[in-house]
């Protein structure tokens, strides 16, 4: 969230940082002052990492380096903005980079960059022993008497001007007690230099034995370059940083900390296509962006992160921008429609997407020649049978047929004869005849043009990526998969499946096998443990969908009870049932208000349809509750209460759900099911109706399982039908 709050607000901060910091600063001079083998350069460079200490960082200094004999590490700074293995240079030239190499007066100095990057590994060896993520830690090169600001692949170059500020003004990734965990690790994992003649606590390298420094400066006796007036060196650096980072909205807490199975996931090499599945809360997510950052980090190529929703990418590119800013460029966050679109552009092919035109084009196929077809002895419901066009038809990408007369229809249940495929088809044609003679074009055209173009330009030999992470890819249509698939092919370690189909919230299915993706032995692997739901919730969301047995898109089935490992437990789950609707709203005000100061941003309101949502957003902002919609969301804290449907919560979470009016979309038994405006009197087909409460009943867990301390459920008892 960018930096806020009022002008007085805001110099009064900055004076208080100022006082602040000239105390801490002289104090890390004095300290500072006693490392006699470094250069004055080097001293000021410790004195801004020793100000950091002063705020919640941890310096480890002179460290040897485990698995080798002698070899040393400079510094290891451990703080709210990750870990840093700190190589500090005292070069007499002025460092350049150039070309990705990094040169210093006409010379190569690759190796220092080559061992810097080594060390950094071990350190990510050491973290992830830990259980956390290894994209946190990040190679440092700091050059005393100098001034510069770059990067050479993964290592940063900062001048020793640049270092302090630069790191006080990064942004937060670790908990007090992770910093804590992470440096108490180090301090064992990198024990103190036996060989060093200083003080290993406060002394930066004076006597590095496997040394890659310029001869001539190894001596630690060069004369500083830049002579600094003592004492108040750079703070005007140190204080913008400071305040701005006072002044700072907490972002987003994203999760450093990975179990060792998760760590394991993140740095697979795999052969070919892979895939990562399990229940809700399990960690999917947190796996595929870490692993994104590391596949941003150690290839050249570009990464894809797709996601069906629209929401969804911009609140991950969030993330990812906080845990590993450092590659947040090489990544593009899409959803899958909007990437394709730009894709198509791209490439000169016209899009005219137009979903209001599409949805009467199909209104008047219907009129022709569904209303009063033999489709309405199974539904006379005219959005089954859209569903069916756009899920099994067009979704399929099917075009003829005689494919469509005999395909198995994924996680549809109705069964249909051939002369209702007849009636499917005669509609189908009815629409496109339409659509084709308006000229203009669906969603699923959209993705049908994409995949014809990225097959021809892969003919070409074209790759635009290195490799593609698809999130909830239970939602994708098979076309969709398959044009993510041909973007990549099967490359090793190039397109990874992240998804469970028991979040599954639109109608029909695809089979892996169906694409022609081959996912087998270790690229197919399933998280079991369950990190955000309490267990009360978890209880109560999965009595959602106990008797819902799905398929997955490996074509395996699950029963709706899956057994999972839990976490946490003491949650709390609130059934409030109230006779009319106005008592009901009430209730859900009063529980909203009664909230904790500071707790708006951690809580949702979720609904099952936009009529709903627009319903209790008026509701809130009439009694005066700010409310922040989930379209609008992106990642960033924002003090309102979140509001949005089931869907646009989808792989989303919160500390607080309220869930109002929550059964009244999901019929308790299909008799119950009744369909909207004119055909309010006629039945769907039994099956067709246990297809439509078994999609609400996915909606409403996928809404549950957003919660994970307090999940608050409202009902209007007067309702026809109630959840279980
Ligand atoms: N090893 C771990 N230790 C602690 N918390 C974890 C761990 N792994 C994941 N989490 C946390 O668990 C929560 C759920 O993770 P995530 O959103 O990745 O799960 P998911 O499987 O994608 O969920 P869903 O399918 O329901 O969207 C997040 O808050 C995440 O930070």
């Amino acid at each position: 969230m960018a930096a806020g709050g009022s002008a007085s607000r805001r110099a009064q901060e900055a004076r208080r940082q100022e006082r602040l910091l000239r105390e801490q600063w002289q104090a890390a001079r004095e300290e500072a002052r006693r490392w006699e083998a470094a250069s004055e350069g080097e001293r000021r460079i410790a004195a801004q990492l020793l100000v950091l200490t002063a705020r919640g960082w941890r310096l480890l200094v002179d460290r040897k380096w485990p698995g080798t004999r002698a070899a040393n590490v400079d510094m290891l700074l451990v703080g709210p903005g990750g870990v840093f293995v700190i190589d500090v240079k005292n070069w007499r030239t002025a460092p350049e980079t150039t070309g990705g190499k990094l040169r210093a007066g006409g010379e190569q100095r690759d190796p220092h960059v080559t061992k810097l990057l080594a060390v950094t590994k071990a350190a990510e060896g050491a973290v992830a022993s830990l259980g956390m993520s290894p994209v946190a830690v990040q190679p440092l090169m700091v050059f005393a008497g100098h001034r510069l600001d770059a990067e050479v692949g993964r290592v940063r170059l900062l001048g020793e001007r640049e270092v302090g500020p630069t790191l006080l003004s990064e942004r937060h990734r670790l908990r007090a007690e992770s910093v804590r965990a992470i440096a108490d690790h180090l301090d064992r994992v990198f024990p103190e230099y036996e060989g060093s003649s200083v003080n290993p606590s406060v002394t930066p390298s004076g006597a590095d034995p496997s040394s890659l420094a310029e001869p001539g400066a190894a001596g630690k006796a060069a004369a500083p370059r830049s002579e600094q007036p003592d004492g108040l060196f750079d703070l005007e650096g140190l204080r913008e940083a400071a305040v701005d980072a006072a002044l700072r909205a907490p972002i987003e807490q994203w999760m450093s900390f990975l179990h060792p199975d998760q760590v394991a996931l993140v740095r697979r090499n795999w052969t070919g296509p892979a895939r990562i599945s399990g229940p809700a809360g399990t960690g999917k997510t947190v796996v595929g962006l870490h692993r994104t950052a590391r596949l941003a980090r150690h290839t050249t190529g570009r990464v894809l992160y797709v996601t069906f929703a629209n929401n969804l990418p911009r609140v991950q590119a969030t993330f990812l921008r906080t845990m590993s800013p450092s590659v947040a460029d090489r990544v593009d966050f899409r959803s899958l429609h909007s990437w394709a679109k730009e894709f198509l552009q791209e490439g000169g092919i016209p899009v005219r997407l137009d979903r209001g035109k599409a949805l009467t084009a199909f209104n008047l196929a219907w009129k022709w020649t569904g209303r009063e077809s033999v489709l309405t002895e199974i539904d006379p419901d005219h959005r089954y049978w859209k569903e069916e066009i756009d899920h099994v038809i067009k979704g399929r990408g099917i075009t003829s047929f005689e494919e469509y007369a005999t395909v198995p229809r994924r996680r549809r249940r109705s069964s249909l004869r051939r002369v209702h495929r007849q009636a499917v088809w005669r509609l189908y044609e009815a629409y496109e005849q339409h659509r084709t003679e308006r000229g203009f074009h669906d969603f699923n055209d959209v993705l049908s043009l994409a995949l014809a173009e990225a097959r021809r330009r892969t003919e070409e030999g074209q790759r635009p990526y290195a490799a593609v992470v698809v999130d909830e890819v239970q939602d994708l249509t098979l076309v969709g998969v398959q044009l993510l698939h041909t973007l990549v092919g099967d490359a090793p370690n190039g397109l990874l499946l992240v998804g469970d189909g028991q979040q599954a919230v639109y109608p029909g299915g695809f089979r892996l096998s169906d694409a022609g993706i081959d996912i087998r032995g270790d690229r197919g692997q399933v998280l079991h443990t369950n990190y955000r739901n309490r267990r009360e919730i978890l209880e109560a969301a999965l009595e959602v969908v106990a008797d819902d047995t799905f398929e997955d898109i490996d074509g395996l089935r699950t029963p709706g009870r899956r057994n999972v490992d839990l976490t946490y437990h003491d949650g709390e789950v609130i059934r409030v049932v109230e006779p009319t609707q106005a008592a009901h709203d009430q209730a859900l005000v009063q529980a909203l208000h009664a909230l904790p100061p500071g707790a708006l941003p951690d809580t949702a309101v979720l609904c099952p349809s936009i009529r709903a949502i627009d319903h209790y957003h008026r509701l809130l902002e009439r009694e005066g509750i700010p409310v922040c919609p989930l379209d609008r969301y992106d990642g960033h804290p924002v003090d309102a209460v979140k509001i949005g449907s089931y869907l646009r919560a989808k792989g989303l979470e919160f500390k607080r759900v309220f869930l109002p009016d929550h059964d009244a979309a999901v019929p308790q038994a299909p008799e119950s099911v009744s369909l909207p405006g004119p055909d309010a009197n006629r039945r769907p087909s039994y099956e067709t109706a246990m297809e439509r409460s078994e999609l609400a009943r996915s909606q409403l867990f996928v809404a549950m399982t957003r919660a994970r301390d307090v999940l608050w459920l409202g009902s209007v008892r007067h309702r026809p039908g109630c959840a279980r």
